[in-house]
């Protein structure tokens, strides 16, 4: 298809490497792309492709920015967006705080000593185990979901002798602008407690009358992927709201409220998120404002974010095999990967950036997917970008912003073994998450694995 006939237009240069998309410290040396001054074609020969390249540097900055944007309060990184023990460990270098949301997630971050104070655990169906769990630890907060799980920790609790922190996860009813599967404050899904239906309030109810459970706070978490304040204005409202009537029915001012995550990232050059600390200040702004409207005190504002931190520092480098001219629609270039390691195309029609990174073309542009090597034609990794009409096997192209919800969203699909994430900084890659082999799938099968 000719430039003129799609309606995405090409870019002016197929070759740059746009600041806001790409990781800090990402830049064309000898026309091929570096980060962390490591070049893609050293790290692709020595770790294999598909490889997630995280830059340390960026997500390190980021995790500064947010943790001195919000000083006087509290930054716990969320998880599930991207979790290892080195970023673990970065985080706590730091000093932020963390998110997790399974036992498994706690486990690793236990295991590299990360503070258990200074971890939440959510889920909306923590198992018996993962309560035990936390309590044993002494995590610092624990995100009640359901009346189930009040009554199964304050059972746990009051056996094992202690009185964990914990916050109510309230559905404020907000309409957040993203994707319909990533918004999560609307009525009519399976999060928290509803405050329009009243079971915020009766949550309360049950959890005060328990002796085992020490109620800090509320928590709302709108959504994911979100640019404007203005939803998390309104939750702020509606919390507020909340936190007065508990003072009416209980007397009691819950100190904490934890306004989760799910600030929005530049996938596309057009996206324009907003930084860290204007966030910041917009939150804290409208936090005072609705509590000292109803004549509370200001609480001790939290924040979960996940892919802001690390999303824009990971890029995934792939190898190109074969290309597909498809005449007059479009041409397919299919890479060694696919949804299995990047699920967002397929399950929200997430929109990347993606470039030849192996040299530098002067070809004509073309019209390309990026697809990858699955039994699945919805096996896309971008839908529709501009590349080289150069572009050959054995290129290798790279997706920018894939740092959050790849890796930790990763499946085996096909068999496939998970790609290795490898840390770049000083010009030196180093892997962080080792690649999955064959044999590591196999020894999972009853009939091979234990011969
Ligand atoms: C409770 C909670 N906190 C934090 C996050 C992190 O979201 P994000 O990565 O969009 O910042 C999520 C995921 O959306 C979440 O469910
Ligand atoms: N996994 C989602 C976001 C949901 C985050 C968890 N609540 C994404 O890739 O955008």
């Amino acid at each position: 298809m000719l430039p003129g006939d799609h309606p995405l237009p090409p870019p002016a240069d197929l070759n740059e490497i746009a600041p806001q998309v790409w990781p800090r410290t990402a830049r064309r040396r000898d026309g091929a792309l570096t980060v962390g001054g490591a070049d893609v074609r050293d790290l692709a020969s020595e770790f294999g492709t598909p490889l997630y390249v995280l830059d340390e540097d960026d997500f390190r900055q980021r995790a500064r920015e947010y943790a001195q944007a919000f000083a006087d309060g509290s930054v716990h990184y969320a998880g599930k967006a991207f979790l290892s023990g080195a970023v673990v460990k970065w985080l706590h270098e730091e000093g932020l705080g963390l998110d997790v949301c399974s036992g498994g997630e706690l486990a690793l971050a236990l295991a590299v000593g990360f503070p258990a104070e200074k971890i939440t655990l959510h889920g909306n169906n923590k198992s018996a185990d993962e309560l035990v769990q936390a309590l044993e630890a002494g995590v610092g907060h624990i995100v009640l979901d359901s009346f189930e799980e009040i009554a199964r920790l304050g059972f746990h609790a009051e056996r094992l002798g202690v009185r964990p922190k914990v916050m109510l996860r309230v559905t404020t009813g907000v309409e957040a602008h993203t994707h319909e599967f990533i918004a999560t404050a609307h009525d009519d899904q399976k999060f928290g407690f509803s405050r329009n239906s009243g079971a915020a309030l009766e949550a309360v109810r049950r959890v005060i009358a328990l002796d085992q459970l020490d109620l800090v706070g509320l928590h709302s978490h709108i959504g994911s992927q979100i640019f404007e304040p203005d939803g998390f204005e309104v939750a702020a409202h509606r919390l507020a709201e909340l936190l007065v009537k508990i003072k009416e029915e209980h007397g009691v001012v819950l100190p904490e409220l934890d306004l989760g995550g799910g600030f929005g990232i530049s996938y596309l050059a057009g996206d324009e998120p907003i930084d860290a600390k204007i966030m910041a200040d917009n939150l804290r702004r409208i936090v005072a404002k609705e509590c000292l409207s109803y004549d509370l005190p200001v609480p001790h504002l939290t924040v979960e974010p996940g892919r802001a931190i690390v999303g824009p520092g990971g890029i995934t480098v792939y190898e190109v095999g074969t290309i597909k001219d498809v005449e007059g629609i479009r041409t397919y270039v299919s890479v060694d990967g696919g949804m299995s390691d990047n699920l967002r195309t397929a399950l929200y029609g997430a929109e990347y950036t993606a470039a030849l990174v192996s040299r530098e073309s002067a070809a004509a542009p073309m019209l390309c997917r990026i697809v990858g090597k699955h039994c699945e034609s919805g096996d896309i990794v971008v839908r529709d970008l501009w590349l080289p009409e150069d572009i050959a096997p054995g290129d290798l192209v790279a997706v920018a912003a894939t740092g959050a919800y790849c890796r930790s969203m990763a499946s085996n699909y096909n068999f496939l073994p998970k790609p290795a994430v490898v840390a770049v900084r000083d010009g030196k890659g180093r892997v962080i998450v080792r690649r999955e082999t064959p044999a590591d799938l196999l020894r999972l099968d009853a009939e091979v694995g234990e011969r």
